[in-house]
């Protein structure tokens, strides 16, 4: 009787970095280029999120644009992908109906949550936030001013020492009202971005 081969799979690992990215900016890109060659990700991916469920969305440049800024941002670099996964989902996104929406199109990947640790202190406030943390694989990463506690028992998550790069959106469109010239925060490729002209 012939035998079947059976074929195991390696998923692959791929890192979810979601977050406005308005705009996205030289700490984000740093941060997932460090976990993609140093933490064991096969990929990051950039969820544009268009509506985060605690931010206020009147400050927010265009979804679109937003995620063109990004896409060209990584032009280049094999292992990141821009994302508008979440354009299609009922707003506001909650990241845990945004996994379980990846897992389903994606059976081929073992999605990993990339979190930053001032997000992490306050997870309890995120929808089903037990589920999301019993059910996926979360990286925690160092913030300024917060502290990383992991409970013991739950050894999906994991915390990573990625380096410091305490750099804001917020900061950059503060900056670029006030008449500064912040190009160097900004990706290359899109420093002279028309958008930035009128912000
Ligand atoms: N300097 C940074 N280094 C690493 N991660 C960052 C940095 N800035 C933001 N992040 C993380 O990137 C993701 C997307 O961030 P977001 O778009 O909110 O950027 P932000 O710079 O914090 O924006 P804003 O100032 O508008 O709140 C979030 O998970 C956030 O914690
Ligand atoms: O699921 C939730 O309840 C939830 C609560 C707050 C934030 N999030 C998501 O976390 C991501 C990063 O958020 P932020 O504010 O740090 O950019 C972004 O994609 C948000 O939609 C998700």
């Amino acid at each position: 009787m012939e035998k079947t081969a059976i074929k195991e799979i390696k998923k692959l690992n791929t890192g979810i970095f979601s977050g406005s990215f308005n705009p996205v900016h030289i700490g984000h890109l740093a941060l997932a280029n460090w976990l993609c060659e140093f933490a064991g990700l096969d990929e990051v991916w950039f969820v544009i999120t268009p509506h985060n469920p605690l931010k206020d969305r009147s400050n927010l440049m265009d979804d679109r644009l937003r995620y063109e800024l990004v896409e060209a941002s990584i032009a280049g670099y094999p292992k990141f992908k821009a994302s508008d996964f979440e354009f299609s989902l009922p707003q506001p996104t909650y990241t845990i109906d945004t996994l379980r929406a990846l897992e389903k199109t994606y059976p081929d990947r073992q999605f990993h949550f990339i979190m930053g640790a001032d997000n992490w202190a306050f997870i309890k406030r995120w929808k089903e936030s037990d589920q999301l943390i019993s059910n996926y694989p979360i990286l925690v990463y160092p913030r300024k001013g917060y502290e990383i506690q992991i409970p013991s028992d739950i050894p999906s998550i994991r915390k990573v020492d990625a380096p410091l790069m305490e750099i804001s959106s917020t900061f950059i469109r503060e900056s670029l009202k006030a008449g500064k010239d912040v190009r160097f925060f900004l990706p290359e490729a899109i420093r002279n971005h028309k958008c930035f002209s009128n912000i």
